[in-house]
């Protein structure tokens, strides 16, 4: 099993070191544009590796997607992080242009590849690589609902005073500030629905912590996240890679599903060896499918400024 990284940035890296820990891959090549730079960061990693006890190889190279061929799944991570005080739609001026080019030059070497995608605006970045590359739909994958659903147990731990492993959640919708819908009603603490526990305010306070989960980290550290983000990608590269049929929520094309259509966005999807092998459609109840409907049109105002 053959992945690339794009972006060996502190996304990129962490996702590499995620990926190489967990021990399934044969090979992770980590490209970047800046010289020596995925080349140090792989090495670094490297020598990590009789530490931490994994084999998988991890090379670096600047630019050359030569190194990156025969990749089985490859993952977007370059362009730019916002900082404080930005919204992620921000970044589309800069990144629509190095998703663009980084997923045409991937494919070219790798044309069987699963499609990761990461840099933001997420979502919009998923629907750019659909509209210019001629992939089936089940080989493009955004990811950012992973992200946000472990933030969402997060919170949710926290407020129920509980471990994060008794807890269970799903975030759905765009990703962004704004358009994420936190499942509350169909969150548990061991399959007891958490209102058993918690206040309806309090649930209502970790949905809008949850939502603002990426900004509040970027403005403690200044950039935007990587640990968490790195162990989700990670998380969904190994789904694919031994083909486990885990439910994931992931930015999608929809055509139909949730009453949405052209557009990717979050929604669960079972991820196997052929990428997206279902979209899971779970019955909402008429407050989640407003929400839902609302982060759709901001998701697809975004899109609007791509230039197709
Ligand atoms: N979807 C999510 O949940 C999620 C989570 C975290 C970060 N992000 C996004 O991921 C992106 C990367 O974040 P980061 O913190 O790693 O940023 P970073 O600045 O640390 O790393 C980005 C890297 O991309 C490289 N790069 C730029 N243009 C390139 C190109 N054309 N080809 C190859 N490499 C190129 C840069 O040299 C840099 O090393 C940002 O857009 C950020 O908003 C998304
Ligand atoms: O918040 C950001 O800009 C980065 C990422 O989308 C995140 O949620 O951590």
């Amino acid at each position: 099993m053959k992945v690339t990284v794009v972006g060996a940035g502190a996304v990129g890296a962490s996702c590499a070191e995620y990926i190489a820990i967990k021990n399934f891959a044969s090979e992770v090549v980590v490209l970047d544009i800046k010289e020596g730079y995925a080349e140090g960061k792989a090495m670094d990693l490297m020598q990590t590796a009789s530490l931490n006890g994994f084999d998988t190889k991890i090379t670096g190279t600047t630019g050359d997607y030569s190194k990156t061929a025969g990749s089985d799944i490859a993952v977007i991570t370059s362009g730019i992080p916002r900082k404080p005080g930005m919204t992620r739609e921000e970044l589309i001026g800069i990144n629509a242009g190095i998703v663009k080019s980084v997923s045409s030059s991937l494919i070219e070497h790798s044309p069987n590849a699963i499609i990761i995608v990461v840099s933001n605006p997420m979502d919009t970045m998923t629907y750019l690589v659909h509209k210019t590359t001629n992939l089936p739909k089940n080989r493009i994958i955004g990811m950012g609902g992973a992200l946000d659903s472990a933030r969402f147990k997060y919170r949710l731990a926290e407020a129920l005073g509980a471990p994060i492993s008794d807890v269970d959640g799903m975030v759905i919708g765009g990703h962004s500030d704004k358009g994420m819908v936190p499942l509350t009603r169909l969150a548990t603490r061991n399959s007891v629905p958490v209102s058993e526990f918690i206040s309806e305010e309090r649930i209502e306070q970790v949905a809008a912590d949850t939502k603002v989960g990426g900004a509040t980290l970027t403005k403690l550290l200044g950039t935007s996240a990587w640990y968490a983000p790195g162990a989700a990608v990670s998380g969904l590269v190994q789904a694919i890679a031994c083909d486990q049929k885990k439910i994931f929520p992931c930015s999608t094309l929809l055509e139909g599903e949730y009453g949405l259509n052209d557009l990717c966005i979050g929604a669960p999807v079972v991820l196997g060896k052929n990428g997206i092998e279902k979209i899971v459609e779970i019955e909402l109840n008429d407050a989640e499918k407003a929400k839902l409907a609302e982060s759709a049109e901001g998701v697809k105002k975004t899109n609007g400024l791509l230039e197709l």
